[in-house]
């Protein structure tokens, strides 16, 4: 492998041309980009504003779209790799392009594929970089050795913090020669200090994380993964590649969406698909979409949680809705243009069972019911010959039938219906008959009623049965595919809720060791199942990017306690100096985080300061006092692009990543919940290149401090 980089004095050559050729692909960017907004302004190859309104209107949507996307992000190289073919390989021989010495993609001897975020075309269509998810570019992930995919040369560029290009690595694909290649770009890649939210990993996307990147729509992917195996970027890329594969099927199919587990991890990943040219991808949490109207108020306790999480839940909800459908015992006088028709309660029943025996949705039920009794008069009115005008849709608003449907099938409204169970032992009772135990109603039971369904405080858990009840009634829009992340806190419940919403498929992404939550499911198989995708496949990353050894190693000694059935990730790097381990006394540890975070700051990148959700108030004050710039996550906006130092309650570090990690007392974060070790390892994994704990109280056990040295 040959290794090219800058120094400062003298620029190399063939470095040169690079930057050269990247400021050409820019301009012509630049151009494709003015000319669909010159389009957009002047309205080119729009019809007749009456008669084409809608098609003008579908070509200036797409315009606008195409406009979006076609957006310079922040600067970001165009290209990251490049790819040398035998001449004709890649691109035919009768491309009309001529093969000169200073064509960058057509010189003498070879083609030559430059690899981007996004696909640039000259003026005349020729391609000056493949979008990475084009079929061209797969070679550039998969070429090996064994399997050159007909290349001869890969190449890999390196940047600068500002996005020059600075390096090259030069791969000779099937000469056998034993190489890292690729690895110096990638360990530089990771430890790029990081400011604000997550980026893509486009250019370093590795061979066991692209298998799962390409798979096709059709399957539906559990991936199980320790800490920072790269799990939420194999998710996000995915989609965007599925979008790039089968959009037009995808649109058809209701679109897409990103489901993750709150706010600020939406707000940590999302600038990774529009920098991938993806920027209409709707991103939403588990309760957002659950429960669109409503805010969560109150947690509940673990044996709530578990019983309400518990897929049971579901027939007790069936029962309660279907119970309120009932034969009538009375006959039904239907009046109408002066003559009364009588249905008897016989008459009733039969209708009844003809419209349950169709085993749709509430609604749906409800309809043909109207729709049926409204007949029944009808043909009574036709056998008489005395029908006349009278049509169907008269009948079905008669003023009787009206009442006899609201008796015999009354309209629902799922509020009411979870309310009703959840606060009513006897109405509970009735639904829960040998489903759930006594205990478990018990369990189940709001402690004080509250005055209205109105002032219902929802928690987390609740807005799943609500919506599994708005479902029985009225199914829900369905998307093509859903990415699902932190899906290992999800309950069954909250899994049922996405899966009654897929349409083709779905990409779950979790680790069962940072399962926190006590109703989560237990195993993937299960996930599988709740979705009804049992088809599936469970898949697992085993190899960690984020986290250096000396911590991972560290961190794992807590799972035996809390997955004994799970390994550590092997992780691709030792960052030395990387960990650290600070006991204060009592009255110190406050100095000591201000101290810890000050020296973090006078280094580069993102500085997490994780604790108990309760000692955030306390830190914050302490961190406002001093004047040290810091933003509390979870408090609003959560704007990782205003400040280095996020001081993050450690309920909502998930997901999140911070070049130096400081976490403070990890017995307050272990001994604040139920599952409080698996909490700890979650903290203990966010760190790219340092962690550092302070503790004035003894460290849980797994962590003695005769085990931790400082390293
Ligand atoms: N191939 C890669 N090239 C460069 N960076 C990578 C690669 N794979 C993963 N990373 C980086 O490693 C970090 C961890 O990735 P990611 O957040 O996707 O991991 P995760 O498995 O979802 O972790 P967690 O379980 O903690 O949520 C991110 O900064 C990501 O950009």
């Amino acid at each position: 492998m040959t290794v090219h980089q800058t120094d400062q004095d003298a620029v190399e050559p063939e470095i040169l041309a690079e930057r050269d050729y990247m400021a050409t692909c820019r301009e012509t960017l630049t151009r494709m980009r003015d000319e669909v907004n010159t389009m957009l302004a002047t309205g080119a190859g729009e019809g007749d504003a009456v008669v084409d309104k809608y098609f003008n209107h579908a070509l200036r949507q797409f315009r606008k779209q195409f406009a979006k996307e076609l957006a310079d992000l922040d600067g970001a190289p165009l290209f990251f790799g490049r790819l040398e073919f035998p001449p004709g390989e890649a691109y035919g021989n009768d491309t009309g392009k001529a093969r000169e010495a200073s064509s960058p993609t057509h010189p003498p001897d070879c083609d030559r594929v430059y690899i981007g975020r996004r696909g640039v075309r000259e003026d005349d269509g020729e391609p000056m970089v493949i979008d990475w998810r084009a079929e061209l570019s797969r070679a550039f992930y998969e070429a090996s050795d064994q399997d050159p995919l007909g290349v001869r040369v890969r190449r890999r560029y390196g940047f600068d913090n500002d996005g020059v290009l600075t390096a090259f690595e030069d791969e000779r694909i099937g000469e056998q020669v034993a190489s890292d290649a690729g690895s110096g770009l990638l360990a530089a890649e990771i430890e790029r200090p990081r400011k604000g939210p997550m980026r893509d990993i486009v250019a370093t996307i590795q061979p066991e994380q692209m298998s799962l990147v390409r798979t096709a729509l059709e399957s539906t992917l559990c991936i199980q993964g320790a800490p920072g195996t790269g799990k939420t970027a194999v998710g996000l890329h995915r989609l965007a590649y599925l979008l790039y594969a089968e959009r037009e099927r995808l649109q058809k199919e209701g679109g897409v969406a990103v489901i993750g587990p709150n706010r600020s991890f939406l707000a940590y990943i999302r600038k990774v698909l529009p920098a991938l040219g993806e920027v209409a991808v709707s991103q939403t949490t588990i309760d957002e979409l659950t429960g669109p109207d409503l805010t969560v108020e109150r947690t509940d306790e673990p044996r709530t949680a578990r019983v309400k999480g518990d897929v049971r839940m579901s027939e007790v909800i069936r029962r309660h809705l279907w119970s309120r459908v009932r034969p009538l015992e009375e006959t039904v006088e239907v009046k109408h243009q002066h003559r009364t028709w009588r249905l008897h309660p016989e008459e009733l029943a039969e209708e009844l069972d003809a419209a349950l025996s169709r085993n749709i949705d509430y609604t749906a039920g409800r309809e043909l019911l109207t729709q049926r009794l409204a007949h029944l008069v009808l043909r009574r009115m036709e056998q008489a010959g005395t029908s006349g005008t009278t049509t169907l849709p008269q009948l079905q608003r008669n003023k009787a039938i009206g009442r006899a449907l609201r008796q015999m099938w009354p309209a629902a409204d799922p509020a009411r219906l979870v309310f009703d169970l959840l606060t009513d032992a006897d109405q509970l009772a009735r639904a829960a008959d040998g489903v759930l135990s006594a205990e478990e109603q018990q369990d189940l039971l709001l402690e004080r009623r509250p005055r209205s369904v109105k002032s219902m405080p929802w928690s987390s858990l609740d807005l799943a049965l609500l919506d599994e009840a708005a479902a029985l009634i009225e199914r829900p829009a369905r998307l093509g595919h859903i990415v699902v992340d932190e899906a290992q806190d999800l309950s069954p419940m909250q899994i049922r809720a996405i899966g009654r919403r897929v349409a083709i498929s779905c990409t779950v992404l979790g680790d069962l060791a940072q399962a926190t939550s006590p109703s989560a499911v237990q195993d993937w198989t299960d996930v599988l199942a709740h979705l009804d995708l049992p088809d599936g496949r469970v898949e697992e990353l085993t190899r960690g990017y984020r986290v250096p050894a000396q911590i991972i190693d560290y961190a794992a000694r807590l799972l035996p306690h809390i997955a004994p059935g799970l390994n550590g990730p092997a992780s691709f790097r030792r960052v030395a100096d990387s960990l650290h381990i600070t006991r204060t006394a009592p009255e110190g540890t406050i100095e000591a985080t201000l101290a810890a975070c000050t020296a973090a700051l006078a280094g580069e990148g993102s500085v997490g300061l994780i604790a108990a959700d309760d000692d955030v108030p306390e830190l914050h004050q302490a961190l406002t006092r001093s004047g040290l710039p810091h933003t509390v996550l979870g408090t609003g906006e959560d704007d990782l692009d205003a400040e280095r130092l996020a001081l993050t309650p450690v309920t909502l570090a998930k997901g999140l990543e911070f070049d130096v990690v400081l976490v403070v007392e990890p017995a307050r974060i272990a001994g604040a919940e139920q599952r409080g070790l698996q909490r700890l390892y979650v903290a203990l994994t966010r760190a790219v290149s340092s962690l550092h704990v302070i503790h004035a109280d003894r460290l849980p056990e797994a962590l003695a401090p005769e085990l931790a040295m400082n390293r």
